[in-house]
């Protein structure tokens, strides 16, 4: 039973100003993780580390660069964020270990995402919890681009057979036009209407790129906001639900 939860980078820290954790909110979501015993795979977004720097040199999901200084500084930056992640699951003696897709996954020329899972296959069935993000990564003839957290999330899910995955962001789901959650969602177009960017610096298309990733994984998945991390952690039905298999 092995769950993929991705927690959104507008989750873990303040989007609005650069390099901020928020330190209370990735708490809150380390002492709901504690309750998990079974196979897990965390997955943390961008938030206001990755995604300003990623704007600064203008790289993102579709455009690249071979700038190599402005790649570097995405990945650092992606690597602090990362550490801080890990550094809050230890202090709960969760054991957690850090893998960069920059050293694993490549697109090419066509965007076409690998990322071999069989080490983070491997890190699990020893116990431990590998901890993946949204990073920089060799792309054919672009250089680098942007790898969102989100498409980190269906591929390895996609790889591993995942059973459960979860995208926790700063919204309690997908919102329609009166702020309502939308319970399920089968098709793009059903909902396109209500989807928009992020309010803050994002390369990877905010809710409406996430919605997208999400239908093109092939298995269910569920988004929702920290609130209910607990509650979907324990088995429950929260937030929307996304399926673009049907
Ligand atoms: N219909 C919608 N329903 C809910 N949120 C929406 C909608 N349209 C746009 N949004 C925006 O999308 C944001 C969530 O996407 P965002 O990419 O910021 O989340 P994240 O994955 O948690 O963060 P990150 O990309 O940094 O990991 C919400 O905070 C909201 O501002
Ligand atoms: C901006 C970078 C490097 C990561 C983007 O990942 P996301 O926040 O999951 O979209």
């Amino acid at each position: 039973m092995v769950t993929v939860l991705k927690l959104g980078g507008s989750v873990i820290t303040d989007k609005n100003t650069p390099e901020t954790v928020d330190t209370r909110a990735l708490a809150a979501a380390a002492d709901a993780l504690m309750s998990v015993s079974e196979p897990l795979v965390i997955v943390h977004g961008g938030g206001s580390f990755g995604h300003v720097h990623a704007a600064e040199h203008g790289i993102s999901t579709t455009v690249g660069t071979t700038n190599w200084d402005g790649i570097y500084a995405v990945h650092a930056a992606m690597k602090r964020l990362n550490t801080a992640v890990l550094d809050v699951l230890h202090d709960r003696s969760i054991p957690a270990v850090p893998v960069h897709p920059l050293s694993v996954a490549e697109r090419d020329r066509d965007g076409t995402l690998s990322l071999p899972v069989s080490s983070i296959d491997r890190l699990l069935k020893e116990g431990a919890v590998p901890v993946l993000h949204g990073d920089v990564i060799a792309h054919e003839e672009h250089g680098a681009t942007v790898l969102s957290g989100d498409e980190v999330v269906t591929h390895v899910a996609t790889g591993l057979s995942a059973d459960r995955i979860g995208i926790c962001s700063t919204v309690p789901g997908v919102l329609d036009d009166e702020d309502n959650v939308i319970e399920q969602i089968y098709s793009y177009d059903d909902v396109e209407a209500y989807l928009g960017g992020s309010e803050s610096t994002d390369v990877s298309g905010g809710m409406a790129g996430k919605v997208k990733t999400l239908l093109s994984l092939g298995a269910p998945a569920t988004i929702f906001g920290p609130e209910q991390l607990q509650p979907f952690l324990d088995g429950e039905a929260v937030g929307t639900y996304i399926d673009g298999s049907q």
